[in-house]
């Protein structure tokens, strides 16, 4: 039976695609999609290497001790203390702390070590323990030759350990089917999950040394069957004939027979039945196995892989008034083939909802696999308004026979958030100190306006520690703001990882209920870019041209300049050159001048002092220009006062003449008089921007402030 999202892409009508076609589930659902991750992509481009150990599905670290076998079994071991009438225990990653063999007597050997340190390279704040021992079963039975078994996720690691239920081999019947109906398992469904998992691997010498007693076999395990390695009926077709080498059918301690005990249960009824049907048979009732969680826990729906999924979306602030909007998709070819894709792109909807544009995602980075799936993943990299920017995508398939199909997220398209960002260029990671530690400094930019605290909460990964489980440690630090620009603030926030959690640690940015979450630190530089603090420009009021403009950002940068005002509104804030992609960042402060005479026909004289801000960029490191357009503007940068301006001051060079008079900086007058001498001197004090460019902004906004 096909699922509704197969219905729905085969849904071609006289050979035309429908043009929405659903996903099962919509995107994003976090947990789900590290899990479908790490589940479906085993080789090629995007390959998260879950399967690596399993492949081939021989390997055996420890001679005679498979992985696969391993990686069943303890999931088994782990769901087995569960009790479904109370709602307790099951698939929950207790076995971590349920390794002592002298209370929990079934957990013995070193399958138990090696699946949770192999599954625990994969723990995050989104991929549980639980979850990821779930996937390991999942993939020992798939890596060798055996059904999917339907996996879903959302399975949460419990915090101590469960009650001992593992089923001893010297059980009777009545207390082997009694733990099974703890599980919530029929004896006949009791019978099948034992048949299916005792095909893969063996019983170990070294583990229970009466049922295989040492030396037997040459390397201390005695195989279910005489295929140890594939995943199949030999396990039942031998027993079933006689043939089987089984230790819990034939070994010499005849009362750890369980499996015998349990097959003939029914007379070998169950067993018989399910020997044509192993596989489908095996599939359910491993998924069974496997969704047996705590009743306090909901699981996500089966997983199947997205027919478009995006991947490692990132929204980066490149100037004041651009934002560059990058990823890929994950393109499922198993419906729809690689070769019949033309192109692909993005039709986006602006921050308001509005449509806004399309972006070309034809550019195909590589082929990805799994045991079932196949993809192609499209790459992307646009530049797009900050001011309009982006709230969601649908993406459009061009298909070879000319027609489209548009996969628009089960009608949701596919949601993008701008209110906080995580800006991978701006942010960095040091080298390791000697202590170890890796300083990262993260930098997010928010929209201005959002309410609330902006927020890093970083996801630290603590190695497996006594109970053979690794835990995560949340850590929340407020991030500080370091500067402005037109559209968006920029905060940091800078903490400490052991090298050796680098590659798990992840970290999740919040912001007036908005998240930018699961960003990890492997790609940060060690040497972050400057930040394009500053705005952009949304209305120019007036400009003068500087005649040279040679201008390098030095370490300190103060600028005074003075002119006449009895206004205490403060001006500017920010002052851009045309030849800037960035603005700087005024700072005014006014002090009383005391050296002045107030005279009768004057208000108090005071003196301001403009300072460029030295703690954010002001233009690029060096950017040479001549006749250097200068502009400032009102409304988001500030406000011009319209009133209480002392007089006139004449500009010189090619500032534009404003009818204001002056004082030269730090002189003084006593005159009744309109003040003299009428040429306006401005000084430039250190050095933000170096070159007679800071002459001509300043004048030039001088000259507006008292033109108005
Ligand atoms: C009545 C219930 C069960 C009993 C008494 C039982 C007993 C055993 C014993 C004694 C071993 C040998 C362990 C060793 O020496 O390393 C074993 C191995 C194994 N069991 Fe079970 N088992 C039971 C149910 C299951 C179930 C339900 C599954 C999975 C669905 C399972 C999967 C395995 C696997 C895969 C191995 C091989 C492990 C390896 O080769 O490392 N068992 N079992």
């Amino acid at each position: 039976m096909l699922s509704r999202r197969e219905r729905l892409l085969l849904s071609l009508i006289g050979g035309q695609w429908i043009s929405n076609v659903y996903a099962a589930i919509t995107w994003p659902s976090p947990v789900y999609d590290e899990l479908e991750d790490l589940m479906l992509l085993t080789s090629g481009y995007g390959n998260r290497n879950f399967m690596a150990p399993l492949v081939p599905c021989t390997f055996a670290p420890n001679p005679g001790h498979s992985v696969a076998g391993g990686f069943l079994r303890v999931a088994f071991h782990d769901m087995a203390g569960a009790n479904v009438a109370e709602g307790t225990d099951g698939l929950d990653a207790s076995i971590g702390f349920e390794l002592d063999s002298s209370i929990f007597l079934e957990n013995t050997g070193p399958a138990f070590n090696n699946t949770l340190s192999f599954v625990s390279r994969f723990y995050s704040s989104r991929a549980s323990m639980s979850d990821l021992l779930a996937l390991a079963a999942y993939a020992s039975v798939r890596a060798c030759g055996g059904p999917a078994i339907p996996l879903k996720a959302g399975r949460i690691d419990a915090t101590q350990a469960g009650t001992p239920g593992v089923p001893d081999p010297k059980d009777d019947i009545d207390k082997l089917n009694t733990e099974f109906a703890r599980m919530g398992l029929t004896p006949e469904e009791g019978i099948q999950l034992v048949a299916c998992g005792h095909t893969l691997g063996g019983v170990h010498s070294a583990e229970h040394p009466t049922i295989v007693p040492a030396g037997t076999t040459s390397l201390g395990v005695q195989d279910f069957d005489a295929t140890n390695s594939t995943f199949d009926n030999s396990t039942l077709t031998m027993y079933l004939d006689s043939t089987t080498l089984n230790p819990l059918v034939v070994g010499p301690d005849v009362d750890s027979r369980s499996d015998l005990r349990l097959f003939n249960s029914d007379g070998n009824k169950t067993v018989s039945s399910m020997v044509d049907s192993y596989d489908s048979t095996c599939s359910v009732i491993l998924a069974k196995m496997l969704d047996t969680v705590p009743a306090s826990v909901t699981l996500t729906e089966v997983i199947t892989a997205y027919p478009v999924k995006p991947a490692n979306l990132a929204l980066t602030i490149s100037s004041a008034d651009q934002l560059v909007f990058s990823g890929a998709i994950r393109f499922w070819t198993n419906k729809v083939s690689k070769s019949s894709v033309s192109s692909l792109q993005l039709v986006y909807k602006d921050r308001t909802g509005a449509p806004a544009g399309a972006i070309d995602a034809s550019v195909a980075l590589g082929d990805g696999t799994g045991f079932d799936d196949s993809f192609t993943f499209y790459g992307f990299n646009a530049s797009i308004p900050t001011k309009t920017s982006i709230s969601s995508f649908v993406v459009e398939v061009s298909l070879t026979s000319g027609s489209t199909v548009t996969y628009d997220n089960n009608g949701k398209g596919f949601p993008v958030q701008d209110t906080i960002l995580s800006q991978n260029a701006y942010s960095s990671l040091a080298a390791a100190d000697a202590s170890g530690s890796q300083q990262a400094t993260i930098i997010a930019a928010v929209r201005p306006g959002t309410e609330g605290e902006v927020n890093l909460t970083v996801n630290l990964i603590n190695a497996m520690g006594v109970n053979n489980l690794p835990t995560i440690s949340k850590i929340p630090t407020a991030m500080t703001k370091v500067c402005e620009s037109l559209y968006y603030d920029f905060y940091s926030a800078s903490f400490g990882v052991p090298a050796a959690a680098v590659n798990g640690t992840k970290y999740d940015l919040s912001a007036g209920g908005e998240y930018d979450s699961f960003k990890g630190l492997i790609g940060l530089q060690a040497q972050a870019a400057r930040l394009p603090c500053g705005g952009g420009s949304s209305s120019t009021t007036s400009s003068a041209t500087a005649s040279s403009n040679s201008r390098t950002k030095l370490a300190t940068s103060t600028i005074t300049a003075s002119y006449i005002s009895t206004t205490n509104t403060i001006p500017i804030k920010h002052v851009k050159s045309t030849s800037s992609p960035f603005w700087s960042n005024f700072t005014t402060t006014k002090t009383t001048r005391v050296d002045q005479v107030k005279s009768t026909s004057s208000p108090i004289w005071s003196e301001w002092t403009i300072s460029a801000s030295s703690s954010e960029p002001v233009c690029p490191e060096t950017t040479t220009s001549t006749n250097d357009s200068v502009s400032w503007v009102s409304g988001d940068h500030g406000s011009i006062p319209t009133s209480g301006v002392h007089g006139s001051i004449s500009t010189s060079g090619s500032v534009p003449v404003a009818a204001v008079s002056s004082i030269p900086a730090g002189g003084s007058s006593s005159s009744s008089s309109p003040v003299s001498p009428a040429v306006a001197t401005f000084t430039g004090t250190g050095n933000a921007l170096t070159g007679s460019g800071i002459v001509g902004i300043f004048a030039a906004a001088l000259g507006v402030l008292l033109l108005l």
